[in-house]
């Protein structure tokens, strides 16, 4: 379990009692299904909010993210505090009663459930990163879930070919547990061939960044991604930047990644992905991945605006330029 000072954080079975409760108080508008299994056989779980929730309506639809790397368990709490935000508000608040009335929001609180119980397994924080998948003819244990995603997969020196490193890719594209099960998903969502998710957003730690595709190359725009939708991704990560005062910017301007989430889910299903990079803005004398839960309460709702955002521009996000689609 999480060290003590840090008991406020939410472990696996306490992020599953969170999300039970949530449901067991708001039934008619989320409901609590299953991405399926992690490798070591963790249940991966998904959350729907919406009026009707039980109804596939044709409603614009909202992906967040959360916990590809097990090391950033900000995150989770990150998806505990939209579960609550948009289930709470509901009938009490206006603009999250609009958006739940007229959205489908899907949350992923845990990717990583293995990882992030490896983390904390000895009451010490052990730096993991990756999941728990055996590398074969390795003693190396772990894929780095954001790097096993098929677009551009190990194209452009932003992974690493050998089983040891941090970022390493896998032995395939869509070779670890999690991320299948989060790409079939995804793929479930397409109806009559036309992708219901408009926009969504990874969340990570740390930097206070917001970041679009594309990852895998510093151009501005390429192959899939034009001048217009180039400038839609900046006007809205620019807009949600000024509201939580994270720094906006191209994926590849931190670094280049290859077989990221958000180069995959733009590039394959013309979502709007934005990786967010939380608190805290740069490496403190202690370890940045592991900020004190004192903060926790504050750098979640730092994100209330900007998730907001993201959600009501998912009718038209072209609307953000001017433009239709
Ligand atoms: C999304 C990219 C550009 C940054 C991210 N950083 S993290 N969250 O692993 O420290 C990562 O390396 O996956
Ligand atoms: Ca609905
Ligand atoms: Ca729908
Ligand atoms: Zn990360």
């Amino acid at each position: 379990d999480f060290p003590a000072a840090d008991k406020a954080y939410h472990n696996y079975a306490e992020m599953i009692a969170e999300l039970d409760k949530a449901v067991a108080a708001h039934p008619a508008i989320i409901r609590k299904t299953s991405l399926g299994k992690s490798y070591e056989g963790r249940d991966l779980p998904l959350i729907k909010i919406s009026d009707n929730v039980a109804v596939d309506e044709d409603e614009p639809e909202v992906l967040y993210g959360a916990h590809q790397h097990a090391r950033e368990h900000l995150t989770v709490e990150m998806a505990l505090y939209l579960v609550k935000l948009y289930t709470d508000g509901y009938g009490k608040d206006a603009r999250i009663t609009k958006l739940v009335d007229g959205r489908e929001l899907w949350i992923v609180p845990d990717l990583n459930p293995d990882g992030g119980e490896y983390d904390v397994a000895t009451g010490s924080y052990r730096n993991w990163r990756k999941n728990r998948q055996p590398n074969a003819g390795s003693g190396s244990v772990g894929t780095d879930l954001n790097r096993n995603w098929s677009y551009r997969f190990a194209c452009c020196g932003g992974s690493s070919d050998s089983p040891s490193s941090e970022t390493y890719h896998g032995p395939s594209a869509f070779s670890a547990p999690e991320i299948q099960r989060l790409r079939d998903f995804v793929l479930s969502r397409r109806v009559g061939g036309v992708q219901q998710i408009r926009t969504s957003i990874d969340f990570h730690t740390f930097s206070e960044l917001i970041l679009w595709p594309f990852g895998y190359t510093t151009a501005d725009t390429a192959a899939g991604l034009n001048a217009d939708q180039q400038a839609v991704f900046q006007s809205l990560g620019t807009r949600m930047a000024n509201s939580n005062g994270y720094t906006p910017e191209q994926s590849s301007d931190l670094y280049i990644t290859d077989g990221s989430i958000i180069d995959w889910l733009w590039a394959t299903q013309g979502i709007f992905a934005y990786t967010f990079e939380m608190y805290p803005g740069s490496n403190p004398s202690g370890n940045g991945f592991y900020p004190p839960a004192s903060v926790i309460t504050a750098q979640t709702a730092r994100n209330k605006e900007a998730s907001l955002q993201l959600a009501e521009f998912a009718d038209c996000v072209y609307r953000i330029i001017g433009k239709q689609a």
